[in-house]
């Protein structure tokens, strides 16, 4: 099991964040948030603002993607993330769902869920068999096609199948990238449920999503990315009331007199929001 961090601190804490890709392409500026323990927080932004940047960064996959932190920090807890390698965030208990739902396709749901946390080294079998069954109470349907191969499960199955090998590595804080995506309603609202239920049972997530109504429905706290910066923070619930949010993540059009609620913009004198998040 990864060591628990201390609660007094957040779970995640990511100061100051600049990540490039090569030479030309600035992906994060300047980027601060943090994870409090047991909460969920949301990334909303358009396409290319930097919302699966900041998940590579913090699990520790960038550099598989050629990218660099070239300024900042990340620690979880007491543990220096920035510069480590994905093996590092899962000991310390960070674990990454990438975007679209990469299950082997060739290997059966069992073997795929074996497949999650094995960076924590040698574990008892009783131990991955625990680990297992608490994935088949949240998803019996994966319970039922142990044997089946992954390629051949629907895309909603698929997504429970990544979900479900990432919490194989008993995670405190999973990354979950567009779960929602491409998925019919009804599975984008079970997939909601999953993500609560997650939580409830103590794992703090930092969701990414497109499906702004979706994250900000479940999260405690949210942030707005554009071209690689916070441009708004606070909480979920007042951030849902901000013209710019109903705009242009929810699709409203909002009345004229209609008041922006508590969120606010970096820079401002915000103490609810980026800073407390
Ligand atoms: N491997 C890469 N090499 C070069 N540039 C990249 C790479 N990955 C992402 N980028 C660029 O970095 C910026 C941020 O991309 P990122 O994928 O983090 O955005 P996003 O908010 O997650 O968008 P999307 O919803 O489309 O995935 C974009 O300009 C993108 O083109």
């Amino acid at each position: 099991m990864p060591e628990a961090p201390p609660d007094a601190e957040p779970a995640l804490r990511v100061e100051a964040l600049d990540v490039t890709y090569g030479r030309a392409v600035s992906a994060l500026r300047s980027v601060s948030l943090t994870v409090p323990h047991g909460s969920v927080v949301a990334l909303l932004g358009a396409n290319g603002a930097g919302k699966t940047t900041l998940l590579r960064a913090v699990s520790g996959t960038l550099r598989l993607h050629r990218g660099a932190v070239t300024a900042g920090r990340i620690h979880y807890g007491t543990t220096e993330l920035d510069g480590r390698d994905p093996v590092a965030a899962v000991r310390a208990g960070v674990v990454q769902v990438p975007e679209g739902r990469r299950v082997f396709a060739g290997l059966t749901v069992d073997e795929n869920l074996r497949t999650g946390g094995l960076g924590l080294g040698r574990r008892r079998p009783a131990q991955v068999d625990e680990a297992r069954d608490r994935v088949f109470a949240l998803f019996p349907r994966l319970a039922e096609r142990t044997r089946q191969a992954a390629g051949l499960l629907s895309g909603g199955e698929q997504q429970m199948l990544a979900i479900g090998r990432a919490l194989m590595a008993a995670p405190r804080l999973l990354l979950l990238d567009e779960p929602s995506l491409g998925l019919a309603p009804q599975m984008v609202y079970r997939i909601a449920e999953v993500v609560r239920e997650i939580n409830a049972q103590g794992t703090a997530v930092l969701l990414v999503e497109q499906n702004a109504g979706m994250a900000l429905s479940l999260a405690d706290t949210a942030h707005v990315l554009e071209v690689g910066e916070v441009r708004l923070s606070g909480p979920a619930d007042e951030l849902a009331r901000t013209d710019a949010v109903r705009r242009l993540y929810l699709g409203e059009t909002p009345e004229p007199a209609k008041t922006t609620g508590g969120a606010t913009a970096p820079g401002t004198n915000d103490t609810e929001g980026q800073g407390a998040a």
